[in-house]
């Protein structure tokens, strides 16, 4: 398989989700594969991503189901989140990681490099002084924060140093309002935090439905988190322990004062450092210019999975679907493309907003005839059951076909519903045979069929 002139049949960057899943592929097949990263192995979602931040919330689900009991006094008493305790209790998931993983690839006869990778070659690459060749390579690199143009930069904390922090600050600034911004906005502010939003646009998450959004702030406002839209950050300060952020509005300049702020205003693919133009890599605007198989349209020999990507939807099971199209395309497998149908995407805040398909104004602008029901629905049982007010849905269905179009959720376990719409249409069902599913009673699941329209 190797040909002569290259020392492995393909070298990987990174060893997150994308990577792991190329890279233990093509080795299954017997290929000679190399893998490396300048951080502990398991990439960002395992260590420091997704799963430590779940593992962070589940004292925020406790917390605040004890909040909803506490409103109706049904629980009395002093009950804290135990900060420390619950960093302890995280890295009893996040700390075996990277031996396992070294030790995953190990066992699968991939070799693992601990390196910064840097192309130096079409075939090419150089890891800290060890050069390698290949009949293909695949970036993996996954997305970093984006650099904002905000004076006092690196004053800001990353989400990484957020999810390990030894002490919770009393007072958090959270400098943009999309996903991180509001899963930790409500984690914090569970765990005993004064929690300050400052958004740039006039509008919130705008990848979910509008009217849910709504729902959404209204729950955080009320838990004390203060949002601030129309406020673009231009300069973070320190100030003896404090931290001062300030920000620029239609009005003039404004100040927040805390002490600690952290940067939820984006990533993008982790392109930088790679010298892609040594390999001949075309990219435009900090994307990589990539076919339908996500192969370079500059050089054959380079392919791109997951974040590094930047597709769609900068979410794990998108960056495993897209290495499974780079992987079947490896192997052979002509024409494979990854189908973005009904994946849902969360926001893991308490509760949860949550949503699949396509959003009504996509819906509208694709010209598509369709039924639409949307109500707020705090008084249904699932939400009655637990003393959450924040609860409501939007479904779309199309006139005549019956197909889903979209399926928009806030509220209990809509983490866990919204898969089932995703699954339907994924799998082509029409609403009807979601209508007449049998859910088991009283779960949240039971509550779809009042959902269609
Ligand atoms: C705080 C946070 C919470 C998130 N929560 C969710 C969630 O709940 N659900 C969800 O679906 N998604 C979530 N995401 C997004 C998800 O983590 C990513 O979409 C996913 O991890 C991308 O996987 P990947 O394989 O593309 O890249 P990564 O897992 O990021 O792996 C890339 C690896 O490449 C390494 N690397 C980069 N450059 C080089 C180089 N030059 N040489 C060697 N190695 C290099 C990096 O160190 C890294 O380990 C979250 C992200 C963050 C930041
Ligand atoms: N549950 C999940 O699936 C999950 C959770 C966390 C992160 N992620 C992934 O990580 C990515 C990054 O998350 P994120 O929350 O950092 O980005 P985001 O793109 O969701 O939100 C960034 C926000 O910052 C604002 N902003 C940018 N510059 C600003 C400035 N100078 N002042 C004020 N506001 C500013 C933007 O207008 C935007 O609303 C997401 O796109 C998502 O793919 C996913």
């Amino acid at each position: 398989m190797n040909q002569a002139q290259h020392t492995h049949d393909l070298i990987v960057i990174g060893t997150g989700t994308a990577a792991n899943i190329v890279a233990r592929g093509c080795r299954r097949a017997g290929w000679s594969v190399v893998v490396m990263d300048h951080r502990p192995f398991g990439g960002t979602c395992v260590l420091r991503g997704c799963d430590p931040k779940k593992m962070l919330i589940a004292a925020a689900e406790a917390m605040d189901g004890v909040q909803r009991m506490a409103a109706i006094d049904v629980i009395g008493g002093e009950v804290h989140v135990n900060w420390a305790a619950l960093q302890h209790f995280k890295r009893g998931f996040t700390d075996p990681v990277p031996a396992q993983r070294e030790k995953a690839f190990a066992e699968l006869g991939i070799e693992a490099l601990h390196g910064r990778a840097r192309f130096i070659g079409r075939n090419n690459v150089d890891v800290e002084g060890r050069f390698l060749s290949a009949r293909h390579i695949v970036i993996a690199s996954g997305a970093e924060p984006v650099r904002l143009p905000i004076e006092g930069f690196d004053n800001l904390l990353l989400s990484d140093d957020f999810l390990s922090l030894a002490a919770l600050p009393r007072r958090l600034i959270l400098v943009g309002g999309g996903y991180i911004a509001f899963e930790f906005a409500h984690l914090a502010s569970r765990a005993g935090a004064q929690v300050t939003i400052v958004e740039r646009d006039s509008r919130l998450l705008p990848g979910f439905d509008p009217d849910l959004v709504d729902m959404l702030i209204e729950r955080t406002r009320a838990l004390g988190v203060q949002i601030h839209l129309g406020h673009t950050v231009k300069a973070v300060r320190k100030q003896g322990h404090d931290v001062v952020v300030e920000a620029e509005t239609a009005q003039g300049s404004v100040s927040f004062t805390a002490d600690a702020a952290v940067h939820s205003g984006g990533r993008a693919p982790a392109l930088d450092d790679l010298g892609l133009n040594a390999a001949g890599v075309t990219h435009a605007r900090g994307r990589l210019m990539l076919d339908a198989q996500f192969r370079s349209v500059s050089n054959p020999a380079v392919f791109a999975a997951g974040d590094a990507a930047g597709g769609p939807l900068p979410l794990t099971p998108v960056a495993a679907l897209e290495a499974h199209v780079v992987l079947d395309t490896l192997l052979g497998k002509a024409g494979a493309t990854a189908d973005y149908t009904g994946i849902p995407s969360v926001v893991f805040t308490l509760p949860p907003l949550a949503r699949v398909g396509l959003l009504e104004a996509q819906a509208r602008a694709q010209g598509l005839a369709f039924r639409v029901k949307h109500e707020q629905v705090p008084s249904w049982y699932t939400a009655q059951r637990v003393n959450e007010r924040c609860y409501g849905y939007k479904v779309l269905v199309e006139e005549g076909s019956g197909r889903l179009l979209g399926a928009h959720i806030i509220g209990p376990q809509a983490d866990e519903v919204i898969n089932l719409f995703g699954f339907g249409m994924r799998s082509g069902l029409p609403a009807d045979a979601i209508r007449h599913a049998i859910f088991a009673y009283p779960t949240a699941a039971s509550d779809i069929g009042y959902m269609l329209p």
